[in-house]
């Protein structure tokens, strides 16, 4: 029985404090870390904000990691002995289906990777407010040191963008408080895995001291997924599907594409991401233009209002991302002055800069997704289009939000 553990949060939250305590006490249990498939500093991109962006998936060879678990998959005894881990004699000699075998994997951003998503039998993820990590981090050698300001400008928000995201993709998380003590974080886990050893595969590693089998509340058996199932990994490393990166921050978009003018099977899986962070730019309180009312009117400007920062979006990927829509379908939009291909491809919404919390909310942002540069049907590789912040529509009604420092995501 294969069983994979993703301890996943935010930077310094304890993720490996607690795999090590993990590894410790578990069975036949080997880890993968996240951070050992950091690229190289000079493959890192520099964001138009002067930083190096470590804090996103591209900064991994997130390819090489899949490879790595499903080489565990593969033959979990010949991974353990390969990176020194020691095996129950039982196991050496026993089918490896009958037996335990436990991966932890370990990482700040474990679950906004589509191929790895369906690894994992449990997810948990560490979460500690924004003075407590700033101190922890401050204290930190990286291989790279931060340069002053990159917690607040980049860490943070990409920590605050990439939970939002992993929020919406509905898996089954379970949120650890890294405030609490080591002790209590690790008893909190272990009673979880405990479960295991009273699944019936287990009968051979019952007879194991080392599992703690506490006693477990209700319900958590259930909350663990279907550990017979075999762990499913890609085949092979994904294919370079249409990738658009948005003001210098990238993530692949789950669109399937053909070569241009080709015909598109797939043009109706394009699913396009609901919501980019368009910039990590702070919106200062002096830079909203405050006063009362409400002005509930879809299309008419409020007031108050703060509008979408200048957002770039180029296909980075090596296929065409197409519309879904064919073109006498697309709709005209009176308030930006233009047709719209498709209905919502971003979203903007003003959140706090500390908490995370969504204080404004803005509508959903159609586009119509030509190249700027290139040829005028939806965006070839290579090729971007820009939609300037002065373009109307884009705003976010402030009119009830007090002063204060916030992200628009
Ligand atoms: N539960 C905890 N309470 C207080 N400090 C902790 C806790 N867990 C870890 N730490 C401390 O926080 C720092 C970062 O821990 P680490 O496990 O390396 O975090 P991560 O792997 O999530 O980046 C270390 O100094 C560690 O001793
Ligand atoms: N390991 C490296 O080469 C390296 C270099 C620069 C920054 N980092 C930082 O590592 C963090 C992720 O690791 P932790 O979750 O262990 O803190 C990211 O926030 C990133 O900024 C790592």
């Amino acid at each position: 029985m294969k069983c994979v553990i993703g301890i996943g949060g935010v930077t310094n939250g304890g993720k490996t404090t607690l795999t090590n305590r993990l590894i410790k006490s578990l069975p036949n249990c080997c880890v993968v870390h996240q951070d050992d498939f950091f690229k190289k500093p000079d493959q890192i991109e520099v964001g138009e904000d002067g930083f190096r962006q470590w804090d996103v998936i591209t900064a991994l060879d997130m390819e090489s990691m899949v490879n790595t678990i499903r080489g565990w998959t593969e033959n979990p005894v010949k991974f353990a002995h390969s990176h020194g881990v020691n095996v129950s004699p039982s196991t050496e000699v026993a089918d490896p289906e009958q037996q335990i075998h436990i991966l932890i994997v370990e990482g700040f951003l474990l679950y906004n990777y589509k191929p790895l998503m369906d690894v994992y039998n449990k997810c948990y993820y560490i979460s500690i407010p924004y003075e407590e990590c700033k101190r922890r981090r401050s204290t930190r050698q990286y291989t790279v040191p931060d340069p002053p300001g990159l917690f607040e400008g980049h860490v943070w928000p990409m920590y605050l963008k990439h939970r939002n995201e992993m929020v919406e993709s509905c898996l089954d998380i379970a949120y650890l408080d890294g405030l609490k003590s080591k002790e209590d974080l690790y008893s909190q886990v272990e009673s979880d895995v405990s479960v295991l050893g009273s699944s019936p595969l287990a009968a051979t590693a019952r007879a194991q001291p080392e599992i703690n089998r506490t006693s477990h509340p209700r319900g958590i058996r259930s909350r663990w997924r279907n550990t017979q199932e075999r762990v499913r990994l890609p085949k092979e490393a994904p294919a370079r599907l249409p990738t658009v990166l948005v003001s210098g921050l990238s993530r692949s978009s789950q669109a399937v594409g053909s070569r241009r003018g080709g015909r598109n099977p797939a043009r109706d899986d394009v699913s396009l991401p609901v919501r980019r962070q368009v910039s990590a730019s702070r919106v200062r309180s002096e830079e909203i233009t405050h006063g009362r009312g409400t002005n509930q009117a879809r299309h008419e400007k409020p007031e108050a209002s703060t509008q979408a920062p200048t957002s770039g979006v180029k296909n980075q990927g090596t296929a065409d991302f197409l519309p879904v829509k064919p073109r006498h379908q697309w709709e005209w939009h009176s308030c930006h002055q233009h047709y719209h291909s498709m209905v919502a491809f971003s979203n903007y919404d003003l959140l706090d800069v500390i908490t995370g919390r969504k204080v404004a909310e803005g509508h959903k942002a159609s586009f119509c997704l030509e190249d700027t540069s290139c040829d005028p049907r939806g965006l070839g590789p290579g090729c971007y289009d820009t939609y300037i912040a002065n373009i109307d529509c884009q705003w976010i009604d402030i009119t009830d939000v007090p002063m204060g420092n916030y992200i628009i995501f």
